[in-house]
């Protein structure tokens, strides 16, 4: 596999609309879930193959951010193999762990719950409002205290700009270390290649990715 292979074409859509009713990300979160469970696999298995890259810029027992796939997203089983595998610590990610803002939702600031299970499916979750399943324990650490995290993302960009699900959850929970020009945690990208565009709208609170892995290889930013 190469490591900076280019997607064929990737387009150029404009994000300006931060909203779920967004055409361009419906147009993934749909592309997505078109494959099937088998196709998944396969594309987690080559993508899987370019962790050793990440593996090279990290030293040892880093504690590592995951996230439980849905909503046909690349599955990350693979990256918690790897994580074991290895001696990482791996942890999941948790919405609304700090309780509600005083509009009522929840506070975007994530959390992070530490992984003592090899299969995800046997975390014992929850699924939340949103449709994510999540643990809920009390050993949560915040993202600064992680090495690395393993970002979700509908879509991203040549320059490593990131469309989420909308919620801004990631970009508020990542938002302050990365102002400040802290180098942790490494912000890594997990996604199948067809969610490669040219170029996203930038918005200001967005934070970029460090990296990628997609089926095709790794790339950095
Ligand atoms: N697997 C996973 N976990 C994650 C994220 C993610 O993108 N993927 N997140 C990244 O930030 C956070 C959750 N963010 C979310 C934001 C909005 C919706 C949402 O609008 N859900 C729709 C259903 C969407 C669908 O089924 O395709 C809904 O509630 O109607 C879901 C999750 C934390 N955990
Ligand atoms: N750092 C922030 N401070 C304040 N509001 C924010 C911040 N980040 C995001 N938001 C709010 O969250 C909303 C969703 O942001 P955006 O569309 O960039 O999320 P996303 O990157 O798709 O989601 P996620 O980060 O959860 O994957 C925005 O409309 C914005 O109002």
């Amino acid at each position: 596999m190469h490591s900076k292979t280019m997607p064929t074409e990737p387009k150029t859509f404009n994000s300006q609309e931060p909203t779920l009713s967004n055409p361009p990300r419906r147009h993934f979160t749909r592309q997505r879930r078109q494959l099937s469970d088998g196709e998944r696999r396969q594309l987690a298995q080559s993508a899987s193959l370019h962790l050793t890259k990440l593996q090279q810029r990290l030293p040892t027992h880093v504690r590592i951010g995951l996230y439980y796939d849905g909503f046909g997203e690349l599955p990350t089983q693979l990256i918690l193999d790897w994580c074991q595998r290895l001696g990482y610590f791996p942890y999941l990610p948790v919405v609304g762990s700090l309780g509600r803002t005083s509009n009522g939702n929840d506070d975007k600031r994530l959390r992070f719950v530490p992984v003592y299970h090899s299969k995800l499916v046997n975390v014992p979750t929850r699924i939340h409002h949103l449709g994510m399943k999540q643990n809920h324990s009390r050993a949560l650490l915040c993202a600064s205290e992680l090495d690395v995290i393993i970002c979700p993302l509908v879509a991203v960009d040549l320059n490593g700009n990131r469309m989420g699900m909308g919620g801004g959850f990631y970009d508020t929970t990542l938002g302050k270390s990365y102002r400040s020009g802290a180098k942790k945690p490494l912000k890594i990208g997990w996604c199948y290649d067809f969610q490669i565009v040219e170029q996203l709208a930038h918005q200001p609170w967005d934070v970029p990715l460090d990296g990628l892995i997609t089926p095709s290889g790794i790339r950095w930013f």
